[in-house]
């Protein structure tokens, strides 16, 4: 039998949890770093080792960083992390609409051979989006609608929390950067889509929807290769209503997949 995998998780929220208790005790060891007296502590499940430093983490010898912390997590220990050689599944790909860490993530990544995956998370079909990609006159539009209990901090501070349990209200159209930077707990798969059909292609919308069946993610792509209209309703988390519950299946997927000798 294959040993361990070292699985090492930064932040223990919603998306952790649930990877955790997708794959702990299925041939994976975890250790998490939390942040100095974070609550989360108290909450760790027997047999994950807490880590309370970069260093600690590093000296832990993951064989894969997951990131479910947010987008400051990113640029606080990702460059190191590559560059030791190790590779890194974030969660929050939002904050990869900074253009000076992308390209200090990229050099981190070079100088350590280890690579950083960009996970589908809430959605599908980048594999569809990347190959847009090669394809000049590709446009891809993509929607973000989700019910206001997706944007209750955001809503509440533009007064607009009344007016959204009634009607839909677009709260942005533009940029997968300026999206990101906006929302950046709601519209990190705006900019996972940006990285793979190229920022110059894609249109974003962002949508509080009383009457949304989910967290919803429209993606209509027009090329001369032909169209494509990719629809996903997702369940939020039951601890996180911006968060939706396909996103930890998606990791979970694609850390598999990072060990699998056949990569599906
Ligand atoms: N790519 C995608 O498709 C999607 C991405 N996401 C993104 O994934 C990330 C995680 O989401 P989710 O699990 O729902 O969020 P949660 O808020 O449920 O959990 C995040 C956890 O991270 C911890 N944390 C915050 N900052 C840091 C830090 N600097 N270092 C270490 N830990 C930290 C917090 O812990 P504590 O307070 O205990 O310290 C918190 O428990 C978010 O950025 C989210 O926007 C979400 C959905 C889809
Ligand atoms: O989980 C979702 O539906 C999408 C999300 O929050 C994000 O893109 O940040």
């Amino acid at each position: 039998m294959a040993s361990e995998r070292r699985l090492a998780l930064i932040g223990f929220g919603t998306i952790a949890r649930d990877i955790h208790a997708r794959l702990g005790g299925d041939g994976f060891a975890f250790a998490c770093l939390l942040r100095p007296g974070s609550p989360s502590r108290a909450s760790l499940p027997a047999g994950v080792a807490a880590l309370d430093s970069l260093g600690d983490l590093l000296a832990w010898r993951p064989d894969l960083v997951v990131e479910a912390a947010g987008h400051a997590a990113i640029a606080e220990t990702l460059p190191q992390v590559l560059a030791a050689g190790i590779p890194a599944l974030p969660a929050s790909t939002g904050a990869l609409a900074d253009n000076a860490l992308l390209l200090r993530l990229a050099e981190a990544a070079q100088a350590g051979n280890a690579r950083l995956i960009v996970p589908s998370g809430a959605v599908g079909g980048l594999d569809y989006l990347a190959a847009l990609r090669e394809t000049p006159d590709a446009k891809v539009r993509y929607t973000s609608r989700k019910p206001p209990a997706a944007w209750g901090p955001e809503l509440a501070a533009a007064g607009l929390a009344e007016k959204a349990a009634q009607a839909e209200i677009v709260l942005y159209e533009g940029a997968a950067r300026e999206a990101a930077r906006r929302y950046p707990k709601n519209l990190n798969v705006g900019l996972t889509i940006a990285l793979a059909v190229g920022h110059d292609r894609l249109s974003v919308r962002i949508v509080s929807d009383p009457a949304a069946a989910g967290n919803t993610h429209e993606i209509e792509a027009t090329s001369a290769l032909g169209t494509a209209r990719l629809s996903f309703v997702n369940l939020p988390s039951p601890t996180n209503p911006k968060t939706s519950a396909l996103t930890a299946a998606s990791l979970t997927a694609a850390i598999r997949r990072q060990f699998d000798r056949i990569a599906v």
